[in-house]
């Protein structure tokens, strides 16, 4: 690859109605812009910037943003008002977060044609997400033709799962022919979060075992054994596992077909019932964690319901992966939900104490920022909140495939 003097990323993790963008200068380890742009396609869309090289304030507005073309165009200028634009020469890579890698993608990746049209082949197992990040890569590839544009996949942390977590128990022949097994999301997250993990506990991460828990609105849980993915809750698709903001997660497959034969449901539908209509919104008609725990305090018993659920199943799979892990030294809370929702921590540990677990009160209460314990010191079992950061791990990835000799 041709040596570059160039040191900025651009990191775009397009999500299926937002965008969270980071410019970092990876010469300096500084990080010069982030921002976000949420609801798009709806009435009103919301973007915030904040340049902090510059010494600008932080940027908000609302507005219609119709698509994810038009949130990267409005990303783009918001960029070139603080001299950081697109067409600085000073720009080495724009590294994408994409969802689906299928089999074929297991380490970050130049995108050319034949990769873009790999990606999206692989939009039928990623309806919500793998067409934003396609969009994503289409506008940045127009603003800046001359640029690597680097892929960095969900899924390519857990393709080191064994087979026998990845493999579902059905005939084999028809899953190899479809290409049907358990491939995991939010790998970048699960192995960035795993590793700080180790950090925090001051040890090697080949050495410890940690169940990483990540609850944005999207949530999947894995088992870190060592470092390296054993098994994971999201399967064929970003649908599988844990209760979402508006995701289901596991049900009972057979209840597609009965809502087919019995509520005359077409494929679409229900694909959008279980997708959308689904999780914390279908049970309660709310996806926000913070809306749900202030109908909880005055007593709303749906709204408590709707999170006694969301618990029950996180500590299904926290059981689940301690013994599948045997040894677990730690469990961890990241994203908007892990890292915010003290109460959902606190419940989601109640009551394992007889597996080393405990959370303390004070400890849990502390927001703070960065990566921290929230057990007592006595506890077998850490467990902590990690804030992820899948746009750092997404630029350190394509800084490397892009200046690798
Ligand atoms: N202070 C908070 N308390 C509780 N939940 C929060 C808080 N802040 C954010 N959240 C939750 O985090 C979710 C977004 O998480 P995030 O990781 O950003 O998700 P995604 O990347 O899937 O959009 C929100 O829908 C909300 O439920
Ligand atoms: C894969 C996935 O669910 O991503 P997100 O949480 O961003 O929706
Ligand atoms: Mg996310």
């Amino acid at each position: 690859m041709t040596a570059t003097t160039a040191s900025r990323v651009l990191v775009l993790n397009s999500g299926s109605s937002s965008v969270k963008y980071q410019l970092l200068d990876m010469a300096t380890g500084t990080r010069l812009a982030v921002g976000l742009v949420e609801r798009i396609g709806e009435e009103t869309s919301a973007l915030s910037h904040h340049p902090l090289v510059t010494g600008g304030a932080k940027r908000e507005w609302e507005g219609e943003i119709a698509d994810h073309d038009a949130a990267l165009k409005a990303v783009a200028e918001e960029l070139d008002s603080d001299g950081l634009g697109l067409d600085s020469p000073e720009l080495a890579a724009i590294g994408h977060r994409v969802v689906h890698g299928g089999l074929r993608f297991t380490e970050p990746t130049l995108i050319d044609d034949a990769v873009l049209k790999e990606i999206e082949r692989l939009v039928p197992v990623a309806p919500l997400h793998n067409p934003a990040n396609i969009t994503g890569i289409r506008t940045a590839q127009r603003l800046r033709p001359d640029l690597p544009q680097v892929a960095v996949f969900d899924t390519a942390f857990h393709s080191s799962m064994p087979e026998h977590a990845a493999r579902y128990a059905i005939d084999v022949r028809t899953a190899d022919e479809h290409r049907i097994r358990r491939y995991g999301f939010h790998g970048t997250s699960h192995a960035y979060v795993s590793r700080k993990t180790a950090e925090l506990l001051g040890r090697d991460p080949s050495e410890v075992n940690v169940i990483v828990l990540h609850l944005g609105n999207g949530a999947s849980a894995s088992a870190v054994a060592g470092g390296r993915c054993v098994d994971t809750s999201m399967g064929l698709t970003p649908l599988e596992g844990l209760v979402m903001g508006t995701r289901s997660g596991d049900i009972d497959p057979a209840v597609v077909f009965h809502l087919g034969r019995v509520a005359g449901m077409d494929m679409q539908e229900v694909d959008e019932l279980l997708n959308k209509r689904s999780g914390l919104v279908g049970l309660c008609g709310d996806n926000d964690m913070r809306e749900i725990r202030r109908r909880i305090d005055e007593g709303d018993e749906t709204a408590r319901l709707a999170f006694e659920i969301y618990i029950h199943r996180l500590k299904k799979y926290i059981g689940g992966y301690y013994a599948v892990l045997g040894r677990v030294d730690a469990v961890v809370f990241t994203a908007g939900v892990g890292e915010n929702a003290a109460p959902v921590r606190e419940a989601a540990i109640a009551g394992l104490e007889e597996f080393g677990l405990a959370v303390d009160k004070d400890l849990n209460a502390v927001r703070g920022d960065g990566a921290r314990l929230i057990s007592p010191e006595y506890a077998r079992v850490k467990v902590a909140v990690v804030p992820t950061d899948e746009e750092l791990e997404i630029a350190e990835q394509t800084y490397a495939l892009v200046t690798a000799d």
